[in-house]
């Protein structure tokens, strides 16, 4: 459960400041303009969603904010400032994110995850560290105090000395939220926070962003889950095949027809989810019903077909535990893959390191 913090935050902005203003963002990939011509800004106080069919440039938009990529055309400054095209630049700036595939440092505690975070905030220098002298010593305690109540904040106080591979999938995603907060932001960047996540855990993800919110920190989070969206955001921008389609609060979002058509199929009645819920359910109770069928069947044929079957079950079935599990082991067999572009792994760990490992493109360097 989220936890108050008591400790300085960011120093939150007068209310309603330009915290990102991003103008006229273009990417392009040789021939695929994968951003087109995209301006979107985010106040303080605000919570903006960014929704998008699959491959709509989310994430390269986010990428473009974060320094990733640098924009073949457009510019992002945030509070005024146009950012520099490194992402440990743009981080020390005050813009931090998530990534939509978990970038941990598995072998590593979760404490120091949270204190990897800290380092574009700790003064100390090359020589101070080597030496070890006082002010080191001060700062690394300044530095564990920090990291050890944004975990309280998170609510992960008590697994502080756990390795971050050991985690359960949405507390991984709640530890990544925590590193992030770690540099201090003032523009927080989260994509699909709740990726893998059962409704519960959606929930108190929701809770979680709205205390960030009130840390004094703008929030901006892609997400496919609809009703965390709806819930959560003051403004939502959607992105269709590169270009923003509409921006507006939930409501004019969701009437919106071209919205409707490029994305979500049909508008939300009453409380969002509920008809998904539903139909799910029907669907489940059918199949339910069919595999009863297929079992009086079976039973009837004759042994051989029905040790088949039982074979195939047990297949599928081990398949889907490896998923769920997806941790350590998972996450170092994937170090080499680009996450971003893998959305099919999702409940894994992506990489060993954070840095975006799988794409040539990107500006890490
Ligand atoms: N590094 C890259 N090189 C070439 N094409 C890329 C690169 N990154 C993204 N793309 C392409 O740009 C388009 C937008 O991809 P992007 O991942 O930004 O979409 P998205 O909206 O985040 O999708 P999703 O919801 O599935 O994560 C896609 O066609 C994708 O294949």
């Amino acid at each position: 459960m989220t936890t108050p913090t008591t400790a300085t935050t960011a120093k939150a902005p007068a209310p309603g400041e330009t915290v990102l203003d991003a103008r006229g963002v273009t990417m392009r990939f040789g021939g695929l303009t994968a951003v087109r011509s995209v301006d979107l800004t985010v106040k303080s106080g605000e919570i903006v969603g960014l929704i998008g069919p699959n491959g709509a440039g989310k994430t390269t938009f986010f990428n473009c904010l974060t320094g990733l990529y640098i924009p073949t055309e457009g510019e992002v400054r945030y509070k005024g400032r146009v950012l520099p095209p490194k992402s440990f630049k743009v981080t020390a700036a005050g813009i931090a994110r998530t990534f939509q595939n978990i970038r941990l440092f598995s072998n590593m505690t979760v404490l120091e995850n949270v204190l990897v975070g800290r380092h574009t905030r700790t003064k100390e220098g090359l020589w101070s560290a080597l030496l070890r002298g006082p002010g080191f010593h001060k700062a690394e305690a300044a530095s564990r105090a920090r990291a050890t109540e944004l975990l309280e904040f998170v609510g992960l106080g008590a697994k502080a000395d756990h390795l971050a591979r050991n985690l359960p999938y949405g507390e991984q995603r709640k530890l990544e939220i925590a590193r992030a907060l770690a540099s201090e932001p003032g523009l927080l960047l989260l994509d699909e926070p709740t990726a893998g996540m059962n409704p519960q855990e959606t929930r108190a993800t929701e809770e979680l962003v709205f205390a960030i919110r009130d840390m004094g920190i703008a929030i901006l989070v892609i997400e496919h889950d609809m009703r965390f969206i709806m819930n959560l955001c003051d403004r939502v921008a959607v992105l269709v095949q590169g270009e923003k389609l509409i921006e507006g609060d939930g409501q004019t979002v969701q009437r919106d027809e071209r919205v409707i058509a490029a994305y979500l199929g049909e508008p939300f009645e009453g409380e969002p989810g509920e008809a998904e819920a539903a139909e799910v359910a029907a669907a489940e109770a059918a199949s339910e019903e069919a595999s009863q069928g297929a079992g009086a069947e079976a039973d009837a044929d004759d042994a051989p077909e029905a040790d088949a079957a039982d074979a195939d079950d047990t297949t599928r079935t081990d398949a889907g535990a490896s998923d769920d599990t997806g941790t350590s082991d998972d996450a170092d067999r994937d170090a080499g893959r680009d996450g971003d572009t893998d959305r099919t792994t999702a409940p894994t760990t992506a990489a060993e390191a954070p840095g975006d490992s799988g794409s040539g493109k990107e500006n890490d360097s």
